[in-house]
């Protein structure tokens, strides 16, 4: 008492639940504010929070215990999720973090041959992570089609009489990561994930209720040290984040917030991230009614094949740069690097 704090910034909420799973609510004013909320939220924090009833706290309970049952595991079984892709497969232990990756986790088969690894003599284990983790992948495919209608919404990209819907602003697949933070020695604050932008498109992430994740709040230039704030995560909430090539696609009007997770405390933290990564061959390219250099919207960076990003983002000359930095060295336009 008697001392003044700053009033926290709070991220943006959005409740997603009611427009699932048909859009019946596009072209109606609620959807209009609904495509505001997102933009802004987009634009100005590079992440919300999105509130989605349709999956139950319940099957999220369920993943999560099937997800801490995956880390018990020995090493050497985890060591069978490997996958050639950058940060497509088991990381192994970096101090706090561990962590394996699913491709294309909304197809059963994919499911099932993870499974298949991590259980080879569990039938019942199998079946039963197909089943809960193919019903959260499905939904959450769900919630990515609709935040992607109306970010194309907002911007003006779909045609009023675009009935199906069915355009999409890049073909992705989503990657499962499952991840693991143990608790830091003598639960002193400890870095379980450096500060970071995600290289995926976007990532909804949601956790077992152990809060770690902190963002950065985006602030003039030159205002001087980045401020983090706590980002906790409710049961029935996801948290969207705006990847570095949305950001480019969007011709830097969205913004890819930076974001680390800090560990403290004496429990280890379990998260889930669902990532949209675009499909082999898809290049970046901002539709062209998003650049206009007459109202200070040039276009900032070059069109770019996706996986050549992603190995710059692994080569010395990338890793070499801070996370943010990297997209910039990469594509930026000859005029705005
Ligand atoms: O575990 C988390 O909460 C964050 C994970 C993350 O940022 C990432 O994997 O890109
Ligand atoms: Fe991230």
């Amino acid at each position: 008492m008697g001392s003044y704090h700053e009033p926290q910034k709070q991220l943006p909420t959005i409740d997603l639940s009611r427009i699932s799973p048909a859009p019946e609510l596009r072209g109606t004013e609620e959807w209009d504010v609904l495509c505001r909320k997102v933009r802004e939220a987009c634009e100005e924090y590079g992440c919300f929070e999105v509130v989605y009833e349709p999956i139950p706290v319940e099957l999220r309970a369920e993943t999560f215990s099937l997800i801490r049952r995956v880390f018990e595991l020995p090493a050497e079984t985890k060591a069978l999720n490997f996958n050639p892709k950058p940060y497509h497969g088991y990381t192994g232990v970096y101090n706090l973090y561990e962590s394996l990756g699913i491709e294309d986790a909304s197809n059963c088969d994919c499911l099932r041959e993870f499974a298949g690894l991590m259980w080879p003599e569990h039938n019942g284990h199998r079946q039963y992570f197909c089943k809960t983790v193919g019903t959260m992948m499905k939904q959450l495919e769900e919630l990515w089609r609709m935040v992607e209608m109306l970010i194309l919404d907002s911007y003006g990209l779909t045609k009023a009489t675009d009935e199906t819907a069915s355009s999409s602003i890049m073909e992705c697949k989503t990657l499962l990561r499952i991840m693991q933070y143990k608790a830091p020695p003598m639960g002193k604050p400890m870095s379980g994930l450096p500060t970071h932008t995600d290289k995926p498109l976007c990532t909804f992430l949601c956790d077992d209720q152990v809060s770690a994740l902190q963002i950065e709040l985006s602030q003039p230039p030159g205002a001087g040290e980045e401020q983090f704030i706590s980002v906790p995560i409710n049961p029935t909430s996801f948290l969207f984040i705006v990847g570095d090539p949305l950001m480019a696609w969007s011709n830097g009007r969205m913004h890819a917030v930076k974001h680390r997770v800090l560990m403290s405390g004496t429990k280890a933290r379990y998260s889930l991230g669902a990532f949209q990564i675009p499909v082999e061959g898809t290049v970046i390219t901002a539709p062209e009614e998003l650049v206009d250099d007459i109202a200070g919207h040039p276009k900032l960076f070059k069109d770019f094949d996706y996986k050549d990003f992603i190995n710059f983002s692994r080569s010395k000359e990338g890793t070499d740069l801070p996370s943010h930095r990297m997209i910039h060295a990469f594509a930026a336009s000859a005029d705005h690097n």
